[in-house]
This record gives C-alpha cells, structure tokens and sequence, in this order.
C-alpha cells in the first residue's frame, strides 16, 4: 500500500521574467512511507504563501492514506476544509496533491500517466506561443517579435493587445488595440492563428467594442473577453459576435465548468489542471465538455511540472483543440529542473514518455532554487506579460 508519509510546499524562484505571475513556483512533494516521490505544482500569483499554509493542512489530513484513493482523499478534503469549493488557495493546494499523488501513480506502474487516462489519441501536441512579447508596447515591437515566434515554427500565438486598459477603452484604446493586432496579423499571415488574449478586463459594452474591431483580423478565439463572473454580460457578448470564445483558466469546480456549457457560452474550454482538481478532476470536465461538443485548451501559466501533466492528458483526449505554452519563454531554470524533458520542437510538443508525469526531476536544484516566502509590490498588473502595461 503506498502509504502517505509526507507533503510538503516548497517555494522556488529566481529571476522575474516575461510571466511575472509565474516567476515563483509553488512546488508540492509527495513522499510515501516506501519512499516514492511524487511532484505538483501550484498556482502563485498573490496567494503563494497561503496555499504553501494550506498544503501543511493537507500533509496532516493526507498523512497514512493510500495515494491510490484519489477519490476519498479528494472528498476527505472537501470534508475537511469546508470552503473548498469556493477557495483558489484551497483547490489549487489540493489540486497540486493530486498531481503528485498521479506522479507516483505512474511510476509504481512504470509508465506515462496518459497510459493509465485513455492511451494515446496524438503522438504530438500543437501548441500556440504565449509570453513571447514582453516588452512590447508599439505594433511594431508586436510584429517584430511575433516574426520570431513564426519562425520558431509556432502555427498559433496568443496576446493581450489592451496595453493598460481595465474596465473601460475608449477610441484611443481600441485604435492602439487594433494596430498592434493588425501588425501582427500583416507580420505572421493568414496561415497562423492568433489568439486575443483579453484577460477578463472589460464591461461588456467595452468588449463588444474590441469584438467589432477584431472580427476582420479572424483570431482562433478571443479569451475571456468579459469580467469572469461577468454572465449577463456574456450572454450580451455571445449573442452580439460570432467570434469563438475561450474562457476557463479561474474555473475552480466541475458545476462552474457545467453552467457555461449548458448555456452555451464556451467554445474552448480553458480549465488548468492546477485550478480545477488536479488530473482527477480534470478528466471529468473533458468528459461533460465532449457531451457538450466543447474542445478543450487548457490554460498553463504556470511551471514545468503542470507543463508535463497537462501534455499529459492532452495526449489522451478526442476533444482536443491546442495546448497553450509558454515553455521556450520560461527562465531558463524552469527547464533545467525537468532537465529539459518536454521539449518543443516546431511548435509542438513531444508526448513526455517518462514513468509518472514525464519529467526526470533535478532534485538537486531545489536547494538552489528555494525562497522563503513570496514577496509582492503593487505596480504593473501582476498577469500581464512583464513591460506591457503600457500605451504609446
Ligand atoms: O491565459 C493565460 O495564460 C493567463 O491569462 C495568463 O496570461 C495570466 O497572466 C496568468 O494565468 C495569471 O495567473
Ligand atoms: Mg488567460
């Protein structure tokens, strides 16, 4: 019986780069009384440090049960913290657990998790390129660096063109919009996708506005074009463009999930494995999203540890549209840590062969890596590509 001896958070940083969000990484190891290792990975953004306190919760309601019961662990913790369902801090510590907990899973079997999910649909992954503009501000500076993307062999690349609009733009926000977005349509072609990442910015009124701009540029998707929680406004924008919607990334239970599909209101389902549940959790939403004829492209922003699990279901399901990436723009000791075990190839990902997740993890590193707490400073919005909260 694989015997749950350990769990712990461990807070790993360094430079600040292009995903600030994601310049810390809140690493979960768990270690079972044999000695097995399994890793997660967690969401920062704000919240590090009380997930880290959350997981130390985890480690005394886990400690002695089987990692296989990946059912009655995950409802003992709904049990226990009785805020789970409404609580990113709760749901992504425990989502991080139950990543790990299939990590060792796959090991003990020897074998790539996707193997115990369903098997292989797709041997490669089509990714689209985010992170790569940072710095950007001028169309100019958009075009010139979505070239770079191209000719790293990406077929699709996403982007928040709204400099440091919130809320509201006015007709000096949507021109600066729609000339970066027109750079770059002119500098990548009609043959590659973009993909308008809005970040949940605007009132509806605003994004119907960027809607009747953005329609002649034919992007895969626009993303999160209203508030999150924003519904009414949704059903507005759904019934006033055709353009696909992409939302998903903040949805933290399989009835959110549920309530957008039932009306209708998501094209693309962009759940993260780190939000949602873990794996367990995640391969029950692709299931109601293939009742409701919804492709899947899940949200991953984060490390390379949720790169890995994510590639990993994304091997398995039929309902799969593109993978989000932001590897190749990742300091570089996120790649180091996995030893550079998914890496990209024109634009797409290798399926990471590996017992457990797929990665051979540099245990070494840790130590090196390791930061007490995370420390936040008010400024440029913490979610938007570093040096893009800006208008020219
Ligand atoms: O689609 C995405 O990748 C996300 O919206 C990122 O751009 C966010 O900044 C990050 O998820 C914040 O935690
Ligand atoms: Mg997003």
């Amino acid at each position: 019986m694989t015997k749950i001896s350990d769990v712990e958070a461990i807070l790993l940083g360094k430079e600040i780069t292009s995903a600030k969000w994601a310049s810390l990484m809140v690493l979960v190891r768990v270690v079972t009384t044999d000695g097995r290792i399994g890793y997660g990975e967690t969401v920062t953004a704000l919240r590090a440090n009380a997930v880290v306190d959350l997981v130390k919760k985890i480690n005394k309601v886990m400690k002695g049960k089987d990692v296989f019961d990946l059912e009655k662990n995950k409802m003992e913790w709904y049990k226990q913290d009785f805020n789970m369902s409404i609580s990113l801090e709760s749901t992504t510590a425990y989502s991080a657990f139950d990543i790990a907990s299939w990590d060792i899973i796959g090991k003990e079997f020897g074998v790539p998790i996707y193997k115990l999910l369903g098997g292989k649909y797709r041997d490669r992954i089509k990714l689209y390129a985010n992170g790569w503009y940072q710095n950007a501000v001028t169309p100019e500076d958009f075009a010139e660096k979505a070239k770079e993307v191209v000719k790293r062999g990406y077929k699709a690349l996403k982007f928040d063109p709204f400099g440091s609009y919130f809320h509201f733009i006015d007709k000096k926000g949507l021109k600066e919009a729609e000339e970066r977005v027109k750079a770059v349509r002119e500098a990548v072609g009609d043959d590659v996708d973009i993909l308008i990442e809005h970040h949940g910015r605007f009132n509806v009124d605003s994004a119907i506005e960027i809607a009747k701009i953005l329609e002649k540029y034919n992007p895969l998707f626009v993303e999160e074009p209203v508030h999150p929680e924003d519904v009414e406004g949704l059903r507005k924008y759904r019934s006033f463009t055709k353009l696909k919607i992409a939302l998903g990334e903040r949805i933290i239970t399989k009835t959110q999930a549920l309530e957008f599909m039932k009306e209708g209101l998501v094209d693309y389902l962009q759940i993260d494995l780190y939000r949602i549940g873990g794996v367990t959790e995640a391969k029950k939403v692709v299931g109601i999203a293939e009742a409701f004829d919804v492709l899947m492209a899940f949200h991953n922003a984060q490390g390379p540890i949720l790169n890995a699990v994510t590639l990993q279901l994304d091997t398995v399901i039929p309902n799969f549209l593109i993978q989000e990436s932001f590897y190749e723009w990742f300091p570089s000791w996120k790649r180091e840590l996995i030893r550079d075990s998914t890496p990209v190839e024109n634009g797409e990902a290798l399926v990471p062969e590996k017992p457990g997740i797929g990665v051979d993890f540099n245990e070494k590193m840790i130590e090196e890596l390791r930061v007490k707490e995370e420390v936040f400073e008010p400024g440029e919005p913490l979610w938007v590509v570093k040096g893009t909260w800006k208008d020219y």
